[in-house]
């Protein structure tokens, strides 16, 4: 089973309108509400690849509740936990031509609230994949996804690890099967900027001198490079198509990307299926569909 785990979740309200500007009363010319967080993300974009998951995590008053039935509505499996306190965040998402995002705080989770979370990851088994995806509330220590890691060395499990800084750091020494910085994640993490593909490929692979096992970087419409445990290095491009939302697009490449490699075991094709579900949701409003998954793997 797969296993993904949000801490964060968050209802994200995406507006489009021909322009944002400040200090005006702005009205849009359409709005969507889609359920979201990364390892939410990546349970749907699995879901709609025909791949059944189980989403964890934090989900706290009515926004939480929301997220809750609309997953469960979607036919995705769920076992959150629902905190005493504050609602889930909303994100807003302006499309403008630009994309403008502004994410919330979230709410805190308290010491016995995350026990109840080491509680249920129990229950991964040798064989599991466990997806530890975006940022975790500000009360929480930076170390809790090292934490939970920790917690499951005995078991064989591949961890996948999508966060920032020194939440996705301090995991590396761990040996994560899958890390998925984007270019810029990569750049704030070394503290440098990052010009080049050769630059790029030389920091991806000092995450691996750390211990990560496979090096995802996702350089959104410039594609992405994957550097394998088994030594080889790829490059890959995005497919044609006109954004319209790219919310999601990393959650779902590594959705795609995993969605490939469980099934073939081969990294070049799970790199490709990676990239068609990320160009797929950037193509979309919401998150990519089979259908446009397949349709755009044709022309990768
Ligand atoms: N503008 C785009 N055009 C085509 N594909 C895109 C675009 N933006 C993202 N993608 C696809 O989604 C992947 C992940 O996008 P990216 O924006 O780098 O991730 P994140 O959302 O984590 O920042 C990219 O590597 C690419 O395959
Ligand atoms: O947990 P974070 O880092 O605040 O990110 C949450 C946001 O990221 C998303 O999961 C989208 O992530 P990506 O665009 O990086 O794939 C949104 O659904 C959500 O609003």
């Amino acid at each position: 089973m797969i296993y993904t785990v949000t801490f964060n979740p968050a209802i994200d309200y995406v507006v489009h309108m021909e322009e944002l500007k400040l200090n005006m009363v702005n009205r849009c010319n359409s709005e969507a509400v889609y359920f979201g967080g990364k390892g939410i993300n990546v349970s749907t974009v699995l879901k709609n690849l025909g791949i059944e998951s189980v989403a964890l995590g934090f989900i706290a008053g009515f926004t939480g509740k929301a997220i809750e039935d609309g997953l469960q509505r979607a036919g995705i499996r769920t076992d959150f936990i629902t905190l005493h306190n504050g609602i889930s965040r909303i994100n807003v998402k302006i499309k403008s031509g630009k994309e403008t995002e502004i994410n919330g705080r979230g709410p805190e989770v308290e010491e016995e609230e995350l026990k109840l979370l080491f509680e249920k990851l129990n229950y991964i088994q040798d064989g599991d994949v466990l997806v530890l995806a975006g940022n975790i509330p500000s009360t929480l220590p930076s170390d809790v996804y090292e934490s939970i890691i920790a917690s499951l060395q005995e078991k064989k499990i591949e961890v996948v690890v999508d966060a920032t800084g020194n939440l996705l750091k301090n995991v590396l020494k761990y040996h994560p099967f899958l890390i998925k910085p984007n270019k810029q994640e990569l750049g704030e993490i070394f503290h440098t900027a990052l010009n080049t593909i050769e630059d790029i490929i030389t920091y991806a692979k000092k995450l691996q001198e750390l211990g990560a096992r496979n090096v995802l970087i996702s350089m959104a419409g410039d594609g992405a490079v994957l550097i394998t445990e088994t030594g080889q290095e790829f490059t890959i491009g995005v497919a044609k198509g006109t954004v319209k939302n790219s919310v999601g697009a990393g959650d779902s490449m590594v959705a795609g990307f995993l969605a490939s490699y469980l099934k073939e075991k081969d990294y070049e094709k799970a790199l490709k299926m990676g990239t068609a579900a990320g160009s797929a949701t950037a193509f979309s409003e919401g998150l990519a569909t089979l259908e446009a998954v397949e349709q755009l793997l044709k022309t990768i």
